[in-house]
């Protein structure tokens, strides 16, 4: 029995503060800044003297028991006047930082996010920013507001977001693609919600690091204006001005700079040791949340059908899914490259159909398009896909992510990277639950765990509470079938949704699927290389080859009587049907990659019955039998009696170089 690895909540809250205490450089500068704060919050509290008050004779004095750090040229006790002046410069600090993070965060997000436009605008714009010295434009925003730190920490602020929000840009692009922002996507979420939950906290940690530098430039800045007296009237109780009134007594009293000046470094150098100490910290968590950059990007609204190739059947007036035609490229370095060329197959209502095949065969390309999450630089080329009556390609990207994740849903062969880490699942399933049914609190609790429920999850309540890396390889699947459920698709397409579990396991979850099909009727499309998997849950098969469906058939069809010589080839090389002391089948050679696939048959280089006419020219997809696809040129001498066949019409000439038995 599979358990939730034990973990308590102490230990899975705040992991970046637990992080960040491990580190000895962290804890004195942290320590150091909440010192420097809280004093200066309550100087008038804790100063022995207020920041004005003259001691003529102790004038110039250096530390004694009276002045702790010394008297400046008028007497006045320096460890009150760094006390007091402290407020001005964090209430500095804190607006640049402020104004910088709330114009960084959503412009960086948005810009990775969106892309496009407004990604090149911003783009623009920050080059723009950043060529400008922000001491000019702080002058001369100082000119239309004198003397006013308020003014010019807003301006330091803004001059310094366009670089935080290109950080934060480069942070969003590779979230964008994790797997679990696709899922969420797929799930039906919005864009502003996957924004706002799923990036956000992942650029968050990087939004602190980046503002504890702009927090030390804004100290250094807030200081330097202080001290030429732009933003303070001489002699006032501000760091800058007293660091400036003892620079003017540096023959005389040299002390008076050590605690001035060297409260202004340490602090910038707390500033500085806190942001990399925050840095490693994250860094230190993030590595059991890896974000893995797979299979994901938005399609176009409309499918263009300038690779529409072979002549296809009608669409199955039964058929819940049809492609017709579907030929899908990718785009690299300004060339097309043809990676599913005119697939046509049906997938009927309660009916669960594989596709099939050795890896590059285009599966998971082809399952993809049909949800149009092709990776980018991929895009639909020709072709339909139409889904229980209605043309999707003809349907705009909105209209699109509303079937998306609801009537259609997706499972991918990696349970644990479409969870996001950073939220329990019982967050996870929840937020679907209301964006589906509208349901809140008890209620919606409720449907989540009558989900988990209905994927056979054991310890539901506890599943709940866990975290993703709490879950085996198994729970997660199970998570993500639940997660899944939540739209009651009528269309479930399954991803290699067993490769990466163990066989125990494989099972189970094919079995649930089975048992989730017969009770809810919903239609599976799975993709898989494992003829096991077929046997055990299809009733059709698709075998495709090098872009191309190779056969098509019922899965008793295909086990008993194949119809290709390259599903004989995948049969013989499965290990299940391997015969004591016999060596396995082995299919010679590797598939043809994309952009090398010849004209003439794209099996005849492997094909142990190739003959002169399969390279002659292309082959087509015949249909010899009722419901049974093939496409091979020698079907009628290799595989079927020509009595028999009489749908048959192509002539099979030329001898094979090897017979079938
Ligand atoms: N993002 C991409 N950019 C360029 N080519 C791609 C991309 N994704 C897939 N391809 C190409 O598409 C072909 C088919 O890939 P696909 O993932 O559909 O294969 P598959 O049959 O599912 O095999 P596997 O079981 O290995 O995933 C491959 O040859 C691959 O080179």
């Amino acid at each position: 029995m599979t358990h939730i690895a034990a973990s308590s909540p102490h230990t899975r809250r705040f992991p970046l503060l637990r992080a960040l205490f491990r580190q000895p450089t962290a804890v004195i500068p942290l320590v150091f800044l909440l010192l420097i704060i809280v004093t200066s919050l309550f100087a008038r509290q804790i100063a022995p003297y207020a920041p004005d008050a003259f001691d003529l004779p102790n004038r110039l004095s250096g530390p004694t028991a009276r002045h702790l750090l010394g008297a400046d040229e008028l007497g006045r006790d320096m460890l009150s006047r760094l006390l007091y002046g402290g407020t001005k410069a964090l209430v500095g600090i804190v607006e640049a930082v402020l104004t910088a993070v709330l114009i960084a965060l959503p412009v960086g997000i948005l810009a990775g996010y969106v892309g496009g436009a407004f990604d090149r605008a911003v783009s623009f714009v920050t080059d723009l920013v950043l060529a400008i010295p922000a001491i000019i434009l702080v002058l001369v925003v100082l000119t239309v507001f004198p003397a006013n730190l308020h003014a010019a920490m807003v301006a330091l602020g803004v001059l310094v977001a366009p670089g935080f929000a290109r950080i934060i840009r480069g942070v969003t692009l590779p979230l964008k693609e994790a797997d679990f922002v696709s899922a969420a996507r797929v799930a039906g979420v919005s864009e502003g919600t996957i924004m706002v939950r799923h990036i956000l906290p992942g650029v968050l940690r990087t939004a602190i690091v980046q503002a504890s530098f702009v927090a030390a430039n804004a100290l250094l800045f807030a200081v330097g204006l202080g001290f030429l007296g732009l933003t303070a009237t001489p002699g006032e109780a501000e760091w800058g001005q007293i660091v400036a009134a003892a620079a003017q007594q540096i023959s005389t009293q040299p002390w008076l700079l050590v605690p001035s000046g060297g409260l202004i470094a340490l602090m910038a150098l707390a500033l500085m040791l806190l942001g990399n100490a925050l840095r490693d910290a994250t860094a230190d968590v993030g590595s059991g949340a890896e974000v893995r950059p797979v299979k994901t990007g938005t399609e176009s609204a409309r499918m263009p059908r300038e690779h529409a190739s072979e002549s296809a059947r009608l669409p199955d007036p039964a058929a819940l899914l049809s492609v017709r035609n579907l030929s899908v490229v990718f785009e690299s370095r300004g060339q097309d490259t043809l990676i599913v060329d005119g697939v046509s197959f049906d997938v009927r209502a309660g009916e669960t159909v594989g596709l099939v095949g050795e890896s590059g065969a285009g599966k998971s390309v082809t399952a993809l398009a049909v949800l149009r999450l092709l990776a980018r630089g991929g895009r639909i080329s020709g072709g339909q896909v139409i889904f229980d009556g209605q043309e999707l390609t003809d349907l705009d990207d909105r209209a699109f992510a509303g079937l998306r994740g609801s009537a259609l849903g997706l499972i991918s062969q990696e349970p644990l990277s479409s969870l996001d880490p950073a939220f329990t699942i019982g967050s996870q399933l929840g937020e679907l639950v209301q964006l589906h049914d509208g349901l809140r609190g008890a209620k919606n609790r409720e449907r989540c765990l009558e989900l988990l429920r209905q994927v056979q999850m054991r310890q539901p309540e506890r599943v709940l509470q866990a975290y993703p890396h709490e879950l085996s390889g198994g729970m997660a699947q199970r998570v993500a079938i639940a997660m899944a459920l939540a739209g009651r698709p009528r269309l479930l397409i399954a991803d290699e949704p067993t490769t990466a579990l163990d066989v125990t396991v494989q099972k189970e979850i094919l079995s649930l699927l089975r048992d989730l099909q017969r009770d809810t009727g919903m239609a599976v499309l799975i993709v898989t290389h494992n003829l096991g998997v077929v046997a055990d849950i299809c009733d059709r098969v698709i075998v495709l080859y090098a872009g191309q469906v190779f056969e098509d058939a019922g899965v008793y069809e295909l086990f008993d009587r194949p119809l290709n010589p390259y599903t004989l080839g995948l049969l013989g090389a499965n290990p299940a049907h391997a015969q004591p002391g016999q060596p396995l089948t082995v299919i010679p050679g590797r598939v043809p990659p994309p952009g090398s696939w010849p004209a003439h048959c794209r099996f005849a280089a492997r094909c142990a019955f190739a003959a002169p006419e399969c390279l002659a020219g292309p082959v087509p997809l015949l249909h010899p039998v009722d419901h049974h696809a093939s496409r091979c040129i020698r079907i009628d001498e290799l595989f079927l009696n020509p009595q028999s066949s009489p749908q048959f019409t192509s002539t099979a000439a030329g001898a094979g170089q090897q017979e079938a038995s």
